[in-house]
């Protein structure tokens, strides 16, 4: 009889995943999801069920990593919630199985993960696309997103200035009021992002918020909201002028209402730059539209396993 799934709360998964060990482990995945050899990588578009009534959805995300004898899904929850809800906006649980009899191994919080990974994934796009002079930082939001970009960017690079605006004012000084670093709480999104070299945009909205105007030429911008074919966050004018990378092309032309409603055209997948067969053009304005892949949870939702069993 198969034995019984290990069980890891948020917590645990939080102390288990570290940026360092996770950075790598995603630029592999990524280069390698950009081959399309579906013999080494099964990933679907995700499956999502929208809960009109309540302004969320559900999204199952499996996926099969064949060399690195990963089977996995991810179900997520997303809600706008109204500003200062107790309830996180973004859940999620992660199920990892033995890929060769089938059975759970594992069942651990998809929450961390989420945050982490995201967050990750954008700081490699930083890596790649953001001016080689990069001093100033913006983040749009103060949710969960807001704060992972913040750990990560603020670890892996050093900025002269980070910059934050949120909705309403009291919740950007309550996210910066738990920050080690200084922040600047900027009243409004123009003033937060004139000038900025990066910008990250991690709101929960549905109409642009970020506008081409008021965006410095040769800045980068790590888009991580609007994940829905009918939501927005950054206008027409800043999606048709820049290069636009995506983390999967059927994944943005299925679920990315910033790409399907502004008929920008898609350059090329981050993983395809990580791979060398697209360049990255680091002096142009560029956007990495992020919509979150089951790869990344699943390499992960591995990661915090492996941590786990090296301690028990
Ligand atoms: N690309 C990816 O892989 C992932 C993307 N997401 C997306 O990232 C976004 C943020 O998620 P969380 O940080 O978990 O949510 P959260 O609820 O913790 O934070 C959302 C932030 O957006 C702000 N906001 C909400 N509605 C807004 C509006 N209409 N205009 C301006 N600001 C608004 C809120 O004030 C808050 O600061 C969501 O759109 C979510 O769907 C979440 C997980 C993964
Ligand atoms: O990849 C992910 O987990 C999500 N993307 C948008 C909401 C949740």
């Amino acid at each position: 009889m198969a034995e019984s799934p290990v069980l890891l709360n948020k917590h645990e998964v939080e102390r288990l995943l570290s940026y360092d060990d996770l950075i790598p482990r995603l630029e592999s995945v990524m280069g390698k999801f950009s081959k399309r050899d579906s013999s080494e990588m099964i990933q679907p578009v995700r499956s999502v069920v929208p809960i009109q009534q309540h302004s969320g959805f559900l999204g199952v995300m499996p996926a099969y990593l064949a060399a690195e004898g990963i089977l996995c899904t991810k179900m997520v929850t997303f809600y706008q919630r109204p500003e200062g809800s107790s309830l996180p906006s973004t859940q999620a649980t992660v199920l990892l199985f033995h890929p060769e009899h089938g059975h759970v191994t594992a069942i651990m919080d998809g929450e961390a993960i989420t945050a982490k990974r995201t967050a990750a994934v954008s700081a490699i796009s930083a890596k790649l696309f953001m001016p080689a002079l990069s001093e100033v930082l913006c983040i749009l939001g103060s949710g969960q997103q807001a704060r992972s970009h913040y750990d990560v960017f603020t670890k892996v690079f050093k900025f002269k200035e980070v910059r934050v605006w949120s909705r309403r004012r009291e919740m950007a000084h309550r996210f910066v009021n738990d920050l080690q670093g200084p922040v600047r709480v900027c009243s409004s999104v123009k003033e937060a992002v004139t000038g900025a070299d990066v910008i990250v945009t991690a709101t929960g909205a549905s109409e642009p918020v970020l506008f081409g105007e008021w965006v410095k030429p040769g800045a980068h911008v790590a888009a991580v909201g609007a994940c829905r074919p009918d939501w927005r966050e950054l206008d027409d004018v800043l999606m048709r002028g820049a290069v636009v990378y995506v983390d999967s092309r059927e994944g943005a032309t299925a679920e990315s209402g910033d790409i399907i409603l502004s008929g920008a055209q898609v350059f090329a997948e981050l993983g395809e730059v990580i791979n060398g067969s697209f360049p990255a053009q680091r002096e142009k304005t560029t956007i990495f539209k992020s919509l979150g892949m089951g790869i990344q949870d699943a390499v992960s939702a591995k990661l915090v396993l492996e941590k786990w069993n090296s301690k028990h």
